[in-house]
């Protein structure tokens, strides 16, 4: 017999607004309003596009105010499949940051952080890594000193300058010689990885990662771009050394042909452009039955940080995270800016902790970000071109 107040079928809770804010240094945060006053927060951006993402997450609207946002399920469906055409990083951002909001109101609705709502923890704390050197890898040893003092064992660097589809020796010899310094310096105290970017391709990544073996990398990142991910399985038989790809990659439809194909032995994708916390904990699920490692991709803010975090504590083969403090994009403005919680942030011996805060955890400066958004610069990344004139990838 259904009596008291706590037993009364309640009236579903309705989203009422997005409001979106471009902020500095490249970001973007959504919120999420409801009828019964709780907001949830997300963080949908493409990097150097955040003017169609927002553009994207506004199309969306209409499909969502009016609906229960606690039907997470539902309006993923209805977002991924519901417009018909489907896929890509600036639709798929979108629906990232709409999803990342909604499990925001649904943890603070319940009461508890959206892993307590996945099953709950895998793990107590959670590793990651920070990047060191810049868009053309310098200053590397310095910077790593630096962090290796706060605590941090494990880095992430670009692996060479501007690279042609066949470049010379000297430039995959200046490339080694920064990697060997780093050994050199450091031997077995460090770890790191080594991200190309995309920026060699199939007749360089043989070269690259045969010259690479000597000093064992953590992982090779995007050795190859991702529109070319059927030669990781090729690359994969040539090196010893992980293989890792995944921003660019942005639904599990892409992920499958990589699983299948074989070839990545860790992936990136990042929940503020591949669908969100929901669309990567199917990711992370069909990683695993593969014995494929789980990295999430995270350059960004604080919401998509704690995006990642949620899905890495709740996914045994969740093996590093990368966070964007100090990182050479965010030119002076940090995640924490705009957050009311930094203290929730804690990176202790180069670890994460879980946020305890119902939802994603993160408290929001409303205040700050509306006052941010006023001056969102268009960040976009800068155009390269090689020698012969012809465009570099960046
Ligand atoms: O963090 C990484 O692994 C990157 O490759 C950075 C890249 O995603 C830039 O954010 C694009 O603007
Ligand atoms: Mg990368």
């Amino acid at each position: 017999m259904l009596t008291g107040p706590s037993h009364r079928i309640r009236c579903p809770m309705k989203i009422t607004k997005l409001s979106t804010f471009r902020v500095a240094p490249r970001w973007m945060f959504l919120k999420v309003e409801t009828d019964e006053g709780i907001d949830g927060w997300g963080e949908p951006v493409v990097e150097g596009k955040s003017l169609s993402t927002e553009a994207a997450v506004h199309e969306f609207a209409p499909y969502l105010v009016g609906q229960d946002p606690m039907r997470i399920n539902d309006l993923w469906q209805v977002m991924y499949r519901g417009g018909f055409y489907r896929g890509g990083p600036t639709l798929m951002s979108a629906i990232a940051g709409i999803d990342q909001a909604l499990w925001d109101i649904k943890g603070k609705a319940l009461g508890v952080p959206v892993y307590q709502l996945l099953g709950g923890l895998v793990r107590d704390k959670m590793k990651v890594y920070s990047w060191v050197g810049g868009d053309r890898p310098s200053d590397v040893i310095r910077d790593i000193k630096r962090l290796h003092e706060r605590g941090f064992d494990t880095f992430k660097m670009n692996g060479s300058v501007e690279m042609g589809p066949l470049d010379n020796s000297a430039k995959v010899d200046a490339a080694i010689a920064r990697i060997a310094e780093i050994r050199e310096a450091f031997g077995n105290t460090i770890e790191f990885g080594i991200d190309f970017h995309g920026r060699i391709g199939l007749p360089m990544a043989k070269t690259m990662l045969r010259e690479l073996e000597p000093h064992r990398p953590l992982f090779v990142e995007e050795p190859v771009l991702a529109e070319q991910d059927e030669h990781y399985a090729r690359l994969a038989q040539h090196t010893s050394i992980p293989l890792a790809a995944g921003e660019r990659m942005y639904s599990r439809f892409e992920f499958k042909r990589v699983f299948e194909a074989g070839g990545l032995a860790i992936v990136q994708p990042d929940p503020s452009h591949a669908g969100g916390i929901s669309e990567c904990l199917k990711i992370a699920a069909m990683a695993e039955a593969y014995d494929v490692a789980l990295a999430p991709h995270c350059p960004l803010g604080p919401v998509a940080l704690a995006a990642c975090l949620h899905l890495d504590f709740v996914s045994h083969n969740a093996v590093l995270q990368e966070q964007s403090i100090g990182i050479h994009y965010n030119q002076g403005v940090e995640p924490l800016d705009y957050v009311l919680n930094p203290e929730d942030f804690v990176i202790q011996d180069g670890y994460m902790l879980p946020f305890t805060k119902p939802g994603l955890g993160v408290v929001m400066n409303e205040a700050h970000i509306r006052e941010a958004s006023l001056r969102a610069p268009d960040w976009r990344n800068p155009l390269w071109r090689h020698e012969d004139g012809s465009v570099a990838e960046w």
